[in-house]
């Protein structure tokens, strides 16, 4: 069942499993362990329901979750390396969580990705061949709403049709792929066409494939608490609840660390705080942001900065809040021959007709998020790396991401807009930020530290990618519609203007990851164990994308479905 609110669970259940927040990981989590009909799970979820929230259905209508009451609002820290700006910095608070409003883009990363993830945990069952039917249990392909044929668009064999999530390419052709395609024909060695960037292997440029199914969003809400898994008798889900702390329960033959215990808050007044005590485990998935905060309000943390904060610790786990690592990114913008300033979020009459055609046919500009299109994944050259570790996991990640994806702004341009814009994201920042606590209320906002372009190598990717960027509207295909570089950058022509205006423009991609990293077991760093057991505990889990150890060199949704997935057949295991 699913319930508004705590007060109306009813106070005589109890649960093996209780599950703190109903995201993308908490809710694969929860379907799966309710697989098994002996397991009551209780999911408590801060934010609302997803259903019926239009821009939450509809992927062209995206944008418009940021900064509303379906995103938690927080805002980072002062960041020294974008010029003391502090930038918004948005997380899914709905079912579903951020997979209910993110942009969609589905990407798994490289197989190095994850062979580096088994190498650092010393778990083989983290390594990419071991992951595949995790991959499969979570991705169901499905064509795309306008039913185009998608021949020479995918490789159907790496893909499934049996999973939950459903992946499709764009519903909405971007007038301008031919050009696009035509660029890897002309500049096959800087863009080598990709058939399947999802194949474990992403360089080159290819289609973009959404979590978009039959035209709207496939989030974990839809996909694993559909109304089929939502109504299972052993599950209760709980909304607009916010858990508070993770208490310690009685000890346990000797063990004193047993975390099985939530305090959850039915208001912001203290004395409205209420307790629920899993009887087999807590599952902790709050998100990269959500999950240290919890666990440094518990006194899980570096006992000495928590003593200083005045809460008491209860477990010395420095790395809890730490290694907080995301993926800065910036526009690179370029004039275009046309003059045609018409866009679906400036004209109220082409938008009441792009929701027209969706309503209709679930197609058209709205069906996508960003025009659809292609993303384009490059490296540095070796070479480069002869005076420094090279931060990516290996010769077929990327460092550089370019999406292709059209111009969020103006859904119309492709062939016909005054300005094209790519995003190019730095894939592996060498910088670490943090989250930490302001305050010991619970309520308040932690300090989010991304510590964006800190380190010089993340600006310098950003240029670099720059530069990519302006070599492929340099094939000969563009001649006669793209003009060159506009707006701030055009300016830049050296490399230190260049970086001055990554500084004052660059934001967050909203990939952050790895404030509750996994390492090997018994290793002196970390907080969560390869089986993602907080280490030195009993009862308490982490499943969310604060344990990766590493961000995959992508968008990290898939990633994290994945490690999701694996998660709840290592806890049904423990518990057979
Ligand atoms: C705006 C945006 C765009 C993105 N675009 C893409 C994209 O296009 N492609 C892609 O692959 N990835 C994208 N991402 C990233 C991707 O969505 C995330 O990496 C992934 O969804 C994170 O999953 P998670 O389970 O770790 O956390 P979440 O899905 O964020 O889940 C955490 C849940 O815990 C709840 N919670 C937190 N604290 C508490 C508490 N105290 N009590 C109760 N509940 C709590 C939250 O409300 C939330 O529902 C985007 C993210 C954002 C925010």
């Amino acid at each position: 069942a699913i319930y508004e609110h705590f007060s109306s669970v009813p106070s005589s259940e109890s649960y093996d499993f209780v599950v703190i927040g109903g995201g993308t990981a908490g809710s694969v989590i929860s379907n799966r362990l309710t697989e098994n009909p002996k397991f009551r799970v209780l999911l408590i979820e801060a934010g609302p329901s997803n259903e019926g929230v239009l821009s939450s259905i509809v992927p062209g209508l995206a944008l418009e979750l940021a900064a509303s009451p379906y995103d938690w609002n927080f805002t980072t820290t002062l960041q020294k390396g974008l010029n003391g700006r502090a930038i918004s910095f948005p997380r899914g608070h709905i079912l579903g969580g951020s997979s209910s409003i993110n942009g969609m883009v589905y990407t798994r990363g490289s197989s190095s990705d994850f062979n580096r993830f088994a190498a650092v945990t010393g778990d083989q069952g983290w390594s990419w061949n071991s992951l595949q039917p995790y991959i499969f249990k979570n991705e169901r392909w499905t064509p795309p709403s306008d039913h185009h044929d998608t021949t020479g668009q995918y490789d159907p064999r790496v893909h499934s049709l049996s999973g939950m999530t459903y992946v499709s390419l764009s519903g909405y052709y971007a007038p301008n792929s031919p050009k696009m395609l035509q660029v890897t024909k002309e500049l096959p060695h800087k863009f080598p066409f990709n058939l399947n960037m999802n194949s474990g292997n992403p360089l080159g440029l290819g289609w973009l494939q959404f979590t978009i199914g039959n035209g709207s969003r496939s989030s974990a809400a839809t996909s694993y608490l559909g109304p089929k898994f939502a109504g299972r008798r052993n599950l209760d889900i709980v909304l607009n609840t916010r858990v508070t702390r993770i208490l310690k329960s009685k000890s346990v033959g000797g063990d004193r660390n047993v975390f099985r215990t939530v305090e959850i808050a039915l208001d912001e007044n203290v004395a409205s705080r209420r307790t629920i005590e899993a009887r087999k485990e807590v599952v902790l998935s709050a998100g990269t942001i959500g999950t240290p905060h919890i666990l440094l309000h518990s006194g899980v943390g570096d006992s000495a900065e928590l003593k200083a904060l005045g809460i008491i610790p209860h477990l010395h786990l420095p790395s809890v809040g730490k290694n907080l690592t995301d993926q800065p990114s910036a526009p690179i913008n370029f004039a275009t021959t046309s003059n045609n300033t018409d866009s679906i979020f400036t004209n109220a009459t082409l938008l009441a007709e792009a929701l027209n055609q969706w309503n209709q046919t679930k197609t058209g500009p709205l069906a996508v998020f960003g025009g659809g299109g292609f993303l384009a994944w490059t490296r540095f050259n070796s070479s480069f790396f002869k005076t420094m570790p090279d931060p990516s996991a290996g010769p077929n990640s990327p460092h550089i991401e370019m999406f292709l994806g059209t111009n969020t702004n103006n859904l119309r341009q492709a062939a016909d807009a005054p300005v094209v814009s790519v995003t190019v994201v730095t894939l592996n920042p060498i910088s670490r930020g943090s989250v930490t606590l302001k305050t010991t209320n619970p309520f308040d906002d932690p300090l989010i530290d991304p510590a964006y372009l800190v380190d010089d190598f993340d600006v310098l990717t950003l240029r670099e990618g720059a530069k990519a960027v302006a070599r492929l509207f340099s094939a000969p295909t563009w001649k006669g519609y793209v003009l060159g570089i506009t707006g701030g950058f055009a300016n830049a022509t050296t490399d230190a203007e260049m970086d001055a205006y990554f500084r004052n423009i660059a934001s967050t991609t909203s990939h952050p990851v790895g404030t509750a990293l996994m390492s090997a077991k018994g290793s002196s760093y970390g907080v969560v164990d390869p089986d993602l057991r907080v280490k030195n505990t009993t009862g308490l889990r982490i499943v969310d994308a604060s344990i990766m150890p590493f961000v995959t060199c992508g968008h990290t949704q898939a990633p994290v479905y994945i490690i999701a997935e694996r998660a709840a057949d290592l806890i049904k295991e423990a518990w057979m």
